[in-house]
């Protein structure tokens, strides 16, 4: 196989990727939401309100739940926590989603993935109204992004397609792979990207070669949670790759820093463009979810 002439000459004039600034991006669109958002009281006096459900302590969770409460008010939305218990009860936890369900002031409803073991997900997942469930990830939604049809798609693909979008424009006839086949990121992923025309390969944990799949993406979308499993041979030449992964890992000093899925280092020597971790899928998971909120205001206010 041999690669198409444009991509090998761009590897070879370009050995440094060019960096997705998913953060940069980010704050352009909260800036943008914040906007909407006045306008949106202006017109209506509601103030579009978002409440985050965190039961135990998981520390990727408690990350996004920091940086969300700050982008919430950044974007002149309310933000509700409902800080719970390790020990919260199935039973209790679906009681208070149902009174979320029926809180006027509350437009979107997330409960943090994952849940402490002796609580069911999709139970949860699906208690939420489909109408609050901004995070596009009970059967309702999920279904209609299957279907091709208009609902809300989950924050973290979201945010992926607006960066490819930004960065590559008409995604049409592209060859897209995605690593991971996860409810919350690969499987959302593969059907935008489908429905933008793209070839789609999805591997996942029982692929034979990943490696070799790899290698075809003129889009490479890794979200496995497996920090540095793409190495640089992985990558094609010119190809556009998205970092979804985020682990937080100790070094030797003692301090913490926060890695993807990539080998960052040795694919920015590979790839035409790439996001960096952090800086360029997280930031753009939370503008996502403030996007999916002013959306769910909209539409229970009946303005959308
Ligand atoms: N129902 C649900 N939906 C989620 O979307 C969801 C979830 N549960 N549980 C936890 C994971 C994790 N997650 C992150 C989002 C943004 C950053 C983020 O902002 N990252 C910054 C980190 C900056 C820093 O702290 O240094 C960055 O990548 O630049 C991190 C992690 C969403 N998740």
């Amino acid at each position: 196989m041999t690669e198409p002439a444009s991509a090998e000459t761009a590897s070879v004039r370009n050995p440094s990727a060019r960096l997705i600034d998913g953060k940069a991006f980010a704050a352009n669109l909260t800036q943008t939401i914040a906007q909407e958002v006045r306008a949106f009281h202006d017109r209506y006096q509601v103030t579009p309100g978002l409440a985050v459900v965190l039961v135990g302590n998981d520390p990727a969770s408690e990350v996004y739940v920091r940086n969300k409460a700050l982008q919430t008010h950044r974007a002149g939305m309310r933000s509700f926590m409902h800080m719970l218990p390790e020990t919260t009860s199935q039973g209790e936890l679906l009681a208070l989603i149902g009174r979320l369900n029926q809180d006027p002031e509350i437009h979107g409803i997330l409960v943090q993935l994952p849940l402490p073991a002796g609580l069911d997900p999709v139970a949860v997942t699906n208690a939420i109204h489909p109408d609050k469930d901004v995070d596009g990830l009970g059967e309702v939604n999920a279904g209609r992004l299957a279907l091709g049809q208009p609902g809300i798609v989950p924050c973290t693909p979201l945010g992926c397609l607006m960066l490819l979008k930004a960065e590559l424009g008409d995604l049409r006839g592209l060859h897209a792979v995605i690593i991971g086949a996860s409810n919350l990121v690969g499987r959302p992923m593969a059907r935008l990207l489908l429905a933008e025309g793209c070839t789609v390969t999805v591997a996942h944990i029982d692929t034979r070669d990943p490696a070799a799949l790899a290698r075809q993406g003129d889009i490479l979308v890794v979200a496995t949670g497996c920090n540095g499993l793409v190495r640089g041979d992985w990558i094609k030449p010119g190809a556009t790759v998205i970092d979804v992964g985020i682990t937080r890992i100790s070094l030797p000093n003692g301090k913490t820093r926060l890695v993807g899925d990539v080998a960052f280092d040795e694919a920015v020597t590979r790839a035409g463009r790439i996001t960096p971790v952090p800086g360029g899928v997280g930031p753009m998971t939370i503008a996502c979810l403030l996007n999916n909120t002013l959306a769910a205001a909209r539409r229970i206010v009946g303005a959308a």
